[in-house]
């Protein structure tokens, strides 16, 4: 039986909510963190990584480059890996990751050979050029092909020769905060390091270029944030940087707990204000890098109370149901947009979304994704320059498309739980962060 053919009902909830959610470890955390160990002068034990497409795609380079990864731990839910010397060829399948296709590239520049990469088809449209442009630029070969506007895209091949000089590079990531993580976070293995410098005039995801700085210091890496002429940033000093210096050295291996993801925690965390009840999430952690604590600020501002208590997260709904619409610059933390807008179309006032044009090169083209869903489902919606407006509406059940985005199939798994006849199409797709969402939206509503 095929998912695609055969959408899945999204249960509508009988009643508030009751219910902890042990939410799985963090995609952005555990593919550095793996990253890191592929490039750490000892073993790394990875603690409650993630186990989803996602991970399994870079667990699946590093294999293929020569690392050995290998469960470890009670539950064999652990990972242990085994640096080495990296060894092309290789072929590594993105599938749709953008940490993937964006961060593995930088580590292939290492390998002694050919890299080739590819991915879904939707990889082969999601921006690649500036990574691709940087690591030309710091001294490797590399083969891609072209989209229509002449910009590198996948498939590339990678023509690694065993080291890369590295130094100063210019790169606008304006259109994804990942262009510069993938250039820092190999950094430390290229000759001269990297000297990074962010060209455009915005900046999205902020807190993911924090969380790669963070683990590069944690394993041992001296990193500098920096202002464009040199004077230091970041941390204490309240400017934002927009250069980074990761200097060559050594990286450590070890043992790392890795957070639960709380950007997955989203839509569990929506549905106790959407169906009611409280939903907690433990391992809530006091300080992060993660994007996914900003959940606590909205969903506080749509009308849920939200305390954390001893290490867990609670998000207890309104108690008369009413969701307050949001207006709210997601810049920082867009990969929240398709969670907050689903609660936005449950919302009893306007919403507005902004800050966030680059969810148009997300797993789809977010923004419209967005529109035409909730219009699907009888709602009013806009899409604007740089975000969409949500109008309330009375919302009906209809066949929910998903374009391969988890995020959008957990969009309508959220209305659903309000509005009867909700079907997602591919709710499989979840997968690609979360390794049973059906089994544990199930769970969860049982309760
Ligand atoms: O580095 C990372 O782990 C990520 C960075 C962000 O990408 P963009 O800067 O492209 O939004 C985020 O949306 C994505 O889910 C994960
Ligand atoms: C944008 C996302 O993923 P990716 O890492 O593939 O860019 C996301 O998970 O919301």
């Amino acid at each position: 039986m095929s998912l695609l053919e055969d959408p899945w009902p999204a249960p509508t909830a009988d009643g508030p909510l009751d219910v902890t959610v042990d939410v799985p470890g963090s995609k952005s955390l555990t593919n550095r963190y793996l990253l890191l160990a592929a490039l750490a002068q000892a073993p790394t034990e990875l603690v409650r990584p993630l186990h989803s497409r996602d991970s399994a795609l870079m667990v699946a380079a590093l294999e293929a480059l020569g690392v050995r990864v290998t469960p470890s731990g009670a539950d064999g839910a652990d990972l242990t890996i085994e640096p080495g010397p990296l060894h092309g060829p290789a072929t590594v399948d993105c599938g749709l990751a953008g940490t993937v296709m964006r961060f593995v590239p930088a580590l292939a520049v290492l390998a002694d050979g050919d890299v080739r990469l590819d991915g879904d088809e939707r990889a082969r449209e999601r921006p690649m050029a500036p990574v691709v442009q940087g690591l030309r630029d710091l001294g490797a070969r590399i083969d891609a092909a072209e989209d229509a506007a002449g910009r590198a895209v996948l498939p590339l091949t990678v023509h690694g020769t065993g080291a890369l000089a590295g130094g100063e590079v210019e790169v606008d990531a304006s259109g994804s905060s990942q262009f510069v993580s993938a250039l820092l976070l190999a950094a430390p293995a290229y000759t001269a390091g990297v000297d990074l410098r962010h060209t455009g005039t915005t900046l999205p995801s902020v807190p993911h270029i924090d969380m790669t700085v963070a683990v590069l210091r944690e394993r041992g890496v001296t990193v500098d944030e920096l202002t464009a002429d040199g004077a230091p940033a970041g941390g204490t000093t309240g400017v934002s940087p927009t250069r980074w210096r990761v200097h060559p050295g050594p990286v450590a291996g070890g043992r790392i707990v890795v957070e639960p993801d709380l950007s997955n925690a989203g839509p569990f965390l929506a549905a106790a204000v959407a169906a009611g009840g409280t939903v907690r999430v433990p391992r809530w952690p006091a300080v992060t890098t993660q994007g996914g604590d900003e959940l606590r600020d909205l969903l506080a501002r749509m009308g849920a109370a939200v305390v954390l208590d001893g290490g867990t997260l609670h998000v207890t709904g309104p108690a008369d149901g009413r969701i307050l619409g949001l207006d709210a610059d997601l810049h920082d933390v867009g990969e929240l947009a398709p969670t907050v807008a689903a609660l936005c179309a449950l919302a009893e006032t306007p919403s507005r979304l902004r800050g966030i044009a680059h969810l148009r090169g997300h797993e789809t083209d977010r923004l419209a994704a967005i529109v035409a869903e909730f219009t699907r489902l009888g709602g009013q919606a806009r899409e604007t320059a740089d975000g969409v407006e949500i109008e309330p509406a009375p919302l009906h059940g209809a066949v929910v498309e998903s374009y391969h985005d988890h995020r959008m199939a957990t969009f309508g798994a959220i209305i659903g739980l309000r509005v009867p006849g909700v079907r997602v199409v591919d709710v499989a797709t979840t997968a690609k962060t979360v390794p049973d969402f059906p089994g544990m939206w199930q769970t969860m509503l049982a309760h």
